[in-house]
């Protein structure tokens, strides 16, 4: 897997995404940070489409987004065709999201698990492949263009 990694979310995430991104680059990822810089309000529209519009079109493989509850960096993600985003709260799920769906975005909800959890989930989340086989039939109809 790449160690090529797009990182964004929201002024809700935007602790964690700082805390995740030290993290990650100490592990010899490469992170491109989408934004927000700052804690102060802001729409997470605005840093999620680009972001999706990265990987979309192949600069990145995968990408972490955060946001308060995770349901609307999520929702916005998956408005992209190229995009699966998995809003994850436990290990289970974020290792799910990846064999059996191929998530290409993992979503994190701040304000609802600590930080050691969240870093968690990016681990299993980035170390965890896809299954295949009779899941890559059903991913492959996910599209609708
Ligand atoms: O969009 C969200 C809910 O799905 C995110 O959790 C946001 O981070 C949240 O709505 C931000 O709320 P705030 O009151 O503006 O801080």
């Amino acid at each position: 897997m790449s160690k090529k990694l797009a990182i964004g979310g929201d002024h809700a995430g935007f602790e964690y995404k700082t805390e995740l991104i030290k993290i990650l680059e100490s592990e010899g990822y490469e992170v491109k940070d989408f934004g927000p810089y700052t804690d102060a309000s802001a729409d997470y529209p605005d840093y999620v489409h680009p972001l999706c519009e990265s990987i979309e079109k192949g600069e990145f493989k995968q990408g972490i987004l955060i946001c308060g509850s995770g349901n609307g960096v999520a929702i916005t993600a998956n408005k992209h065709q190229g995009i699966r985003a998995a809003l994850c709260w436990t290990e289970d799920l974020a290792s799910l999201a990846r064999k059996h769906n191929d998530a290409n975005v993992l979503a994190l909800p701040a304000r609802f698990i600590p930080m050691e959890l969240a870093d968690k989930l990016t681990e299993v989340f980035l170390n965890t492949e896809f299954e295949g086989g009779r899941h890559a039939t059903r991913v492959n109809k996910i599209a609708c263009k």
